[in-house]
């Protein structure tokens, strides 16, 4: 079951310049949240303060409903941006997902420790490379591996940074849809950044999309809206709809996709849940 997760007045100072000022929001246990926005707009940085891996200069983040009772479950479990793992790497995939376990280091795994890593590589549906060696694998059966370390530990909260980039349309497709079934069969909370927003659109229940300074949260329809885009962008952004896709106008969205899958007969205007 996942937790919930309640952002307050959070403000983020580094290297001489606010990344995040008075931010606010709440996510709800078990959602599934993609997180979008231009580069260097902060992402990376709200998913590390959730981790507590970045001085916070102001607010507060809780987790309410957090259940650690079972033995060995964390919070949160964390698959990074980019990892490069040499093809001469003589690391079993089983392994490499093992060493997400606590105390990994000591010298044996209990019979839960194992049963552990099975279910992680059974829910990632990595079982069938669990003997390959990780530097062989392509870099969508890799990508299933992190996730299934950082989910090795049964946590409420699974933060996933980038984990589609640099795979073809076909194994980003195959990787959220994994995310989607770990998200609705264990319930547990996610929050996956990706700069597809056809892929965020297709799977999340909801979008944070930040730019640099400001940022809204909400459905797919209340978000991808030509007036919040352009307030979240602070100049013209236009949003088209062909068929049952939208097309956001890229002319002042850096890094944003040209198309943009939504779903059909979206909602207009409707801004209640947006926060600005
Ligand atoms: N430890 C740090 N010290 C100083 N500046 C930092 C630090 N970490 C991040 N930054 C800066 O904070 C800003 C936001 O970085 P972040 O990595 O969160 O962006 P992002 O939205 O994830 O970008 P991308 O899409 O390119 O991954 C950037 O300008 C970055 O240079």
């Amino acid at each position: 079951m996942g937790s919930g997760i309640v952002i307050e007045g959070l403000n983020i100072h580094l290297g001489g310049k606010w990344i995040l000022r008075d931010f606010s929001l709440t996510i709800k246990s078990g959602e599934f949240v993609g997180i979008i926005g231009p580069n260097g707009a902060g992402k990376t940085t709200l998913l590390k303060a959730l981790l507590g891996l970045v001085p916070v200069a102001g607010g507060t983040i809780t987790f309410p409903g957090t259940d650690r009772k079972a033995a060995g479950s964390s919070l949160v479990g964390y698959a990074p941006q980019s990892r490069q793992i040499d093809e001469t790497t003589p690391l079993r995939a089983w392994d490499f997902v093992s060493f997400g376990l606590p105390h990994r280091f000591r010298p044996w795994l209990t019979g839960q420790d194992r049963r552990n890593v099975e279910e992680a590589m059974r829910v990632t549906d990595s079982e069938r490379f669990a003997d390959k060696a990780i530097g062989k694998l392509s870099g969508g059966e890799r990508q299933r591996l992190f996730i299934a370390q950082a989910l090795v530990r049964n946590p409420q909260i699974l933060l996933l940074d980038e984990p589609t980039s640099n795979l073809d349309p076909g194994a980003q497709e195959n990787l959220a849809a994994v995310v989607h079934s770990i998200n609705q069969k264990l319930g547990i909370t996610v929050l996956l950044v990706s700069h597809d927003v056809n892929l965020i659109a297709k799977y999340a229940h909801r979008i944070l999309y930040i730019t640099k300074g400001q940022y809204a949260l909400g459905t797919v329809q209340q978000v991808l809206q030509a007036n919040v885009l352009t307030r979240l962008y602070g100049a013209p952004v236009e949003v088209l709809k062909v068929g049952s896709k939208i097309i956001v106008s890229t002319a002042v969205a850096d890094n944003l996709k040209t198309s943009i899958c939504c779903h059909d007969n979206p909602e207009q205007g409707v801004l209640a849940d947006v926060s600005l």
